[in-house]
């Protein structure tokens, strides 16, 4: 050891507490030197400690700044729900919506829940469009879905909060040509006509459809809330369903109105407990009363499954 010499090392400054520390707890001196002489061992040792406190110190410093781990992304609903295996083979109609004040949400619910009844082999999603993708290109999904598709918008010459994404994504991408000729789609929305741009990201969205190379199953339909926008949404729905019927009815498919009626209670009570989730006024329920009228069940049996 050459703690003498002019300078000394590190090195030879920890095998001297080594050394020394081997002394104090009784080591023999054999044992001691061993340690001393293992120059190389003890070397990598304090790195591999220094490494550890550096480690740690890190960990603490970045806890300390207030960083949280990356969220993760937001599932993608409808593909993921869709690839199921149990939906493989079926037919698939997707209900987006875009809304503000969940009206729409509302709407859309019903039209769902309506159609699920009418084409029970048939599956039905109901998405947020602002869910379906977390980044832009994902909506890419528009030119590979050969599905009726349905979407529900209203305007306030501006998209909803919810829609504002996809809007922007899709009015800016005119260049895209016509790309979506697989794509069939209604569009419905619940507007009022006191305001200045009636409907208007409905009627854009859809004309930008149509260009972009995707099929009307049915006319835009422009609900006026000033006017009686349950009537125009029934008005709406009796032009949808005989187009409906020809995409979504097995060819073998017998007595679909029998089977319509039997379904008919039970999706009502369906329709007003998500209704009821949705918001609990009474208001909500009576819209749905009204909606349903034209499918000739009488208002006895409708507000039987009222909530207040
Ligand atoms: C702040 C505000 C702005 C609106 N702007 C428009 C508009 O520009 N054009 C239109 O047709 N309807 C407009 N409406 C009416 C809504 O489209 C209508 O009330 C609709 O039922 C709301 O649906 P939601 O609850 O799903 O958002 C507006 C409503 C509000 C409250």
């Amino acid at each position: 050891m050459q703690i003498g010499s002019e300078k000394a090392s590190s090195l030879d400054l920890l095998s001297a507490i080594v050394a020394s520390l081997s002394d104090g707890y009784g080591l023999d001196s054999d044992t001691g030197d061993a340690f001393v002489e293992n120059r190389l061992l003890i070397a990598v040792m304090s790195i591999v400690i220094a490494v550890l406190v550096g480690c740690v110190a890190i960990f603490f410093i970045w806890r300390s700044s207030g960083r949280k781990p990356a969220e993760p992304p937001k599932p993608l609903v409808v593909k993921t729900q869709m690839d199921t295996e149990e939906d493989q083979g079926k037919k698939k109609v997707t209900v987006f919506f875009g809304t503000q004040t969940k009206t729409t949400e509302g709407f859309a619910k019903v039209l769902a829940e309506e159609a699920k009844a009418r084409y029970p082999n048939v599956i039905f999603k109901l998405v947020d469009i602002d869910e379906y993708a977390t980044e832009d290109d994902e909506y890419d999904f528009l030119k590979v879905r050969a599905d009726p598709f349905v979407f529900f918008r209203y305007g306030d010459g501006e998209p909803t909060d919810n829609a504002a994404r996809f809007y922007k994504w899709f009015t800016e991408g005119k260049e895209r040509g016509t790309w979506l000729e697989n794509l069939q789609f209604g569009v419905f929305s619940l507007g009022n006509q006191k305001y200045e741009h009636f409907n208007k990201v409905a009627v854009v969205v859809d004309e930008l459809l149509h260009e972009q190379g995707a099929k009307h199953i049915v006319q835009v339909g422009l609900g006026d809330d000033d006017q009686g926008i349950e009537d125009d949404f029934s008005a709406w729905r009796e032009l949808l369903w005989p187009e409906l019927n020809k995409l979504l009815q097995d060819e073998n498919e017998t007595g679909r109105d029998a089977l319509y009626k039997d379904n008919l209670k039970t999706v009502l009570v369906r329709i007003f407990q998500s209704m009821k989730s949705i918001s609990n006024t009474t208001c909500v329920s009576s819209r749905a009363n009204v909606a349903f009228t034209n499918l000739k069940y009488s208002r006895v049996e409708i507000d039987e499954v009222r909530f207040e």
